[in-house]
């Protein structure tokens, strides 16, 4: 799956993935109406009015990226057809031929991160029947519970040919509470965590490559560039996921280290900035309102592209 990834960025010359995290307050209204008159007022209704919305913002924005991401907490606020619209959304997104990041944030011991990597990565064999329960192409793995946590989620990449993204250095503002703690490492030598669980991003994806990429990417959050051209440096066979674009402030400019040479091995997301850009004043002003907001989002990717290639030339 890393070398489709690597394919779609360089034929849409996109280095972009589309955050799909709806919220309650994004839905527009003729949406949540619809769907509140079919199904009452309901959690069954605000699941089918996210389906609406996702698909709406896909249709208008698939051909011009190569992947979505979209974030399991926004979907299982709404419990059970919460998740529903989660899956829904990821086979959607597949018949588009979209590659599917699955923002699930797992890692537990062992055992249970075995059947968190089968969740959202592999499969379940049921008598004669071999089926995917969620079946993204890529799941973001926390690996704070160390190798354990890891190794199989690798595992089920190896079988299955998919990829992970490990939180290294987190876009939040707290995150160097933990991540930026200076620790000794196996060298001795002292330096900062985020830095040492990159070191073992590239370990662990040293075994597991694609024809460029190894399976095992890295988070890194576009509000620490300075970060980001270390970690870069640190693990030259992982693409990096770049969240922080847009809404957390990161900017285009700020983004150039986190590539390689030739542009590519880094994919930045932005969520809110592209699917609730109907809401900004800006493309309001070009004629966009509630019920054309998709058209805001294509706007709004158009815009986020041009401005990452401009950094990058
Ligand atoms: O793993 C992530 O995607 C992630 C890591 C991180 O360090 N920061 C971060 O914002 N994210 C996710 O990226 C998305 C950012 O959303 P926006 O700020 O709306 O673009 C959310 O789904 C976050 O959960």
């Amino acid at each position: 799956m890393i070398n489709k990834l690597n394919e779609k960025i360089k034929k849409t010359g996109a280095p972009i993935v589309v955050g799909l995290d709806p919220m309650l307050s994004y839905l527009p209204t003729h949406l949540l109406d619809a769907a509140v008159a079919e199904k009452g007022e309901s959690l069954e209704a605000v699941a089918d009015a996210i389906f609406a919305y996702n698909k709406a913002i896909v249709d208008a924005t698939y051909d011009l990226i190569p992947a979505v991401k979209p974030q399991i907490a926004m979907y299982e606020q709404f419990g059970l057809p919460g998740l529903a619209a989660f899956k829904k959304t990821v086979d959607y997104c597949h018949e588009k031929d979209l590659v599917v990041i699955g923002d699930v944030k797992r890692g537990d011991i062992g055992s249970t991160s075995a059947a968190y990597a089968t969740a959202h990565l592999g499969q379940v064999a049921v008598g004669s029947k071999v089926l995917t329960p969620f079946d993204e192409d890529f799941a973001t793995v926390n690996p704070y519970l160390g190798s354990d946590g890891i190794e199989p989620f690798v595992k089920v990449c190896k079988e299955e040919k998919k990829g992970i993204f490990v939180l290294v250095k987190t876009s939040n503002p707290s995150s160097g509470e933990f991540q930026d703690r200076v620790i000794t490492d196996d060298e001795g030598k002292q330096r900062p965590l985020y830095e040492f669980v990159g070191q073992m991003v590239d370990k662990w994806g040293s075994d597991c490559m694609g024809d460029d990429y190894s399976y095992v990417g890295a988070v890194v959050g576009a509000t620490y560039p300075e970060m980001g051209k270390v970690l870069r440096e640190l693990m030259p066979k992982s693409y990096i996921l770049v969240p922080g674009y847009g809404a957390q402030g990161g900017k285009g400019a700020d983004l150039v280290h986190f590539f390689d040479k030739d542009g590519l091995g880094a994919i930045v997301n932005s969520s809110r900035g592209i699917i609730a850009a109907y809401k900004q004043e800006q493309y309001q002003a070009k004629g966009i309102t509630e019920e054309n907001f998709a058209d805001a989002s294509r706007m709004a990717v158009e815009a986020m592209i041009a401005d990452i290639k401009s950094a990058l030339n």
